[in-house]
């Protein structure tokens, strides 16, 4: 039986190349830099597989380019970027890698929540400007994270493990989330409230839900509205899960104290974006899962769902299992 192709369109870690050439032929663009349309189309025309990090998005063009296509092994836990709908209906089976980035993700949320509310990056910006003359009592006063309340707005894997390091500042934990997690209110002591009481009590909102149809400009400006203007906004989820204009106004008539964000409308952002401006907000470019164990363990983790769902398997990590169904009904 031939080997089964794969195209790869970025570069991977080797360990995780390893693992898909033991089974695969492997198409393999090795660089990081972004893939044109065009070369997807091309690469995608007999693959049987494809591995791609969520740069790169699979829509019905890409579809009908791909005639042999089966599996898509995305290496993200989120995967907004594919039209699973689309993919399920063809029979393709998606996977992702949750699970894996978990800590490393709410690391970097709560890294962005201590850096907003501490004034870190504007604090370390204004040191290496050398206008720093001396101690003062009012330099750089930020706010206290210790005791205050987050609001956890997606109470999933990550967003029950910034919960527990929230613990560990003696914060009161609310949480909101499509359906009630008694676990999480048990072992975290978080308390569920509807979204619009979370954005009205909590110091801290961070946003750390999948990004769907539901939950596109979840975060508008009516939501902003009903936050308290001392308190901060955190997205470490993906950037459409926030009406970024009606953030920029809400920033610029104080209507809140600030944000701190990992993912933004745009990406790249644009270098004349109103965010890039401002003190009062933190921009990073979205490095959730962005240390190294982690990279490598989420590309193994993809081609390891690769390799599963080529053998004809359910894949550990299949976010459309349905879709084996469909191709068995062809
Ligand atoms: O954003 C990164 C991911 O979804 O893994």
């Amino acid at each position: 039986m031939s080997r089964p192709k794969v195209y790869v369109p970025n570069a991977i870690p080797d360990e995780a190349y390893r693992i898909l050439a033991e089974h695969c032929d492997i198409r393999y663009r090795d660089t990081e830099d972004p893939v044109p349309d065009d070369e997807v189309l091309a690469g995608v025309r007999d693959a049987d597989g494809l591995v791609i990090y969520s740069r790169v998005k699979v829509n019905q063009a890409v579809l009908d380019a791909a005639p042999r296509l089966r599996v898509v092994s995305n290496i993200a836990v989120g995967y907004d970027n594919l039209d699973i709908p689309a993919l399920t209906r063809r029979g393709i089976v998606a996977t992702n890698t949750p699970g894996v980035l978990t800590e490393t993700t709410a690391d970097l949320a709560f890294a962005l929540l201590m850096a907003i509310a501490r004034r870190v990056v504007e604090a370390d910006r204004y040191v290496k400007s050398g206008r720093w003359d001396g101690w003062r009592p009012s330099l750089m006063v930020g706010r206290d994270v210790y005791g205050a309340t987050i609001g956890v707005v997606g109470m999933g894997r990550i967003g029950q493990a910034v919960a527990r390091r929230a613990r560990g500042f003696d914060m009161r934990i609310l949480y909101h989330n499509r359906s009630r997690n008694p676990q999480a209110e048990e072992a975290l002591g978080a308390e569920y409230r509807p979204l619009d009481d979370l954005l009205r009590e909590a110091d801290f909102v961070v946003l750390l839900t999948p990004l769907t149809p539901e939950t596109t400009r979840l975060i508008g400006a009516r939501e902003l509205a009903l936050m308290k203007p001392d308190a901060y906004l955190i997205n470490a989820a993906r950037g459409p899960v926030v009406d970024e204009s009606a953030l920029i106004e809400a920033l610029r008539e104080g209507r809140i104290a600030g944000a701190a964000l990992d993912v933004y409308e745009q990406e790249p952002v644009a270098p004349d974006n109103p965010l890039l401006q401002m003190d009062n907000v933190v921009t990073l470019p979205h490095i959730g899962s962005a240390t190294k164990a982690t990279r490598i363990a989420m590309a193994v983790t993809a081609a390891r769902n690769m390799v599963t769902a080529l053998a004809g398997e359910v894949p550990p990590n299949a976010v459309n299992p349905e879709a084996i169904r469909t191709r068995a009904q062809d």
